[in-house]
């Protein structure tokens, strides 16, 4: 199993380049079963979790082709046939978002079988919010041997348009019910829809290959079913959480100093998180797609409570409480999205941070500063909180188990040590 090596404590200076958003990268990957055209993605990131779906997929039958095999960034792909309409335990239990087959899968050929997706570190994350929609669509599901087994119900032939209102919000259970959504026949209307950006984009791909859905952005999302979908172009929308990460990256490096010049992002995704930094007290300057980001103090404590955007997002919250770690003062960070999503605190003490959970709250005292250790990493998110820590501290960290970093982050070692760090991956 690799695991990172972290020597703490350099400064870091130049310029980091962002790539594909994981969470738009999966739905829209997705969405190539919904067409007989191919479909072509530009700014594809190079992710473990881009390669659990693409075998997925590809097991289905949809043809994944990258015209130039040494940039895998450009993908084809070519849903014309599709004669597996299943996806496995094997596969989905490795990554949740495999779920996002189901839709499509049941809105082009009128049946899929896709294994439930099991609980995971950050909490039990059911899908009745998806099953429950797709029913008021019309479709009859059943779940047995933990497989979810659906086909077309009510109308033999298609989908149903419908109003769906979920219980909560959902960022893929909205993803989901707008594929199936987009070849129903008649209106679909989401109600309490996500407004996620990764949303925006799937909405945006879905237009390009001939839907028509309105409320683009907003909590009502508006479908007219069509009969089939085309082919089309699109660029992945740039990460807003790895960009989010490497800004906390620079906020931790604290009295060291920090000067990083992050390209090809997309500042309009993170304004909250912008806010946050800039109360830190790091300084920020945005233009189009760039950010620049410099920090030579210790950081200021801020506290924040993670909630559904364009709220504070539950991705970053890990990485904000390893800036917190060493900052002055005292931060409450308090959440919300997921029940179990602390598993970081437990390791981030072990580097001599001082942080305190009581129910779904966490409030760390700064401290001056850490030291290196061992350390385990849990899920995503926490992954990355240990790597910002481990680079603020002194002496040698050890993250084991980075196998969850890289479902999400696009050699983020390489680019961290592009730009001055100490960090080496350990086979
Ligand atoms: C691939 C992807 O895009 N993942 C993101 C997506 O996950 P994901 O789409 O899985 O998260 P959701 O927005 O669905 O989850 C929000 C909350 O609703 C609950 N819930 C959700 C669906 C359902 O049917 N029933 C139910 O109870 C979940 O357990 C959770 O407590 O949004 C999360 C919240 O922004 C992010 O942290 C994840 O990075
Ligand atoms: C929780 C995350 O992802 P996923 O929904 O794929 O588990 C994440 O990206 O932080």
């Amino acid at each position: 199993m690799d695991k990172l090596s972290i020597q703490g404590g350099t400064p870091l200076k130049g310029e980091i380049t962002i790539t594909g958003a994981k969470n738009a990268a999966l739905p829209i990957l997705c969405a190539g079963l919904l067409s007989a055209e191919p479909i072509t993605l530009r700014n594809l990131p190079d992710l473990q979790d881009v390669r659990t779906i693409l075998k997925i997929l590809a097991q289905m039958g949809l043809k994944v082709t990258f015209p130039n095999p040494e940039d895998r960034s450009v993908v084809v792909l070519d849903g014309s046939d599709i004669h597996t309409p299943e996806a496995s335990y094997d596969l989905v239990k490795t990554m949740r978002a495999s779920i996002l087959v189901l839709g499509p899968l049941l809105a082009r050929f009128g049946r899929a079988k896709v294994s439930l997706p099991g609980g995971c570190a950050i909490g039990a994350r059911p899908v009745d919010q998806h099953i429950k929609g797709l029913k008021a669509m019309g479709a009859d599901i059943h779940i047995e041997h933990g497989y979810i087994e659906a086909k077309f119900g009510k109308n033999p032939n298609a989908l149903v348009g419908a109003k769906i209102l979920t219980d909560m919000i959902t960022v893929t259970g909205t993803e989901n019910l707008m594929m199936a959504a987009v070849l129903a026949e008649g209106e679909t209307v989401l109600e309490n829809a996500a407004r996620e950006p990764e949303v925006t984009d799937l909405a945006e791909l879905l237009i390009k290959m001939g839907a028509n859905i309105k409320g683009l952005g907003t909590d009502r999302l508006i479908i007219q079913g069509v009969k089939a979908l085309h082919g089309a172009e699109h660029s992945i929308i740039p990460d807003r959480i790895e960009t989010g990460t490497f800004m906390c990256v620079a906020g931790a490096m604290g009295e060291l100093g920090s000067d990083l010049m992050i390209k090809n992002a997309r500042p309009d995704t993170l304004d909250v998180v912008i806010d946050k930094l800039r109360e830190a007290g790091l300084k920020i300057e945005v233009g189009a797609d760039w950010i620049h980001v410099t920090m030579n103090q210790r950081p200021k404590a801020v506290s924040f409570k993670t909630s559904e955007y364009p709220a504070f997002p539950t991705d970053m919250q890990a990485q904000f409480m390893a800036m917190n770690t060493i900052a002055t003062g005292t931060s409450r960070v308090t959440e919300t999205i997921f029940e179990n999503r602390f598993m970081h605190v437990q390791e981030l003490n072990r580097l001599g941070a001082n942080i305190v959970i009581e129910g779904n709250t966490a409030t760390t005292e700064g401290v001056k500063g850490l030291s290196g250790a061992i350390v385990m990493a849990t899920d995503l998110r926490a992954s990355a909180s240990l790597v910002i820590a481990g680079l603020a501290a002194q002496g040698e960290t050890i993250v084991d188990r980075i196998y969850h970093l890289d479902r999400g982050y696009d050699r983020m070692e390489k680019k961290l040590a592009a730009v001055g760090a100490n960090i080496v991956r350990v086979k």
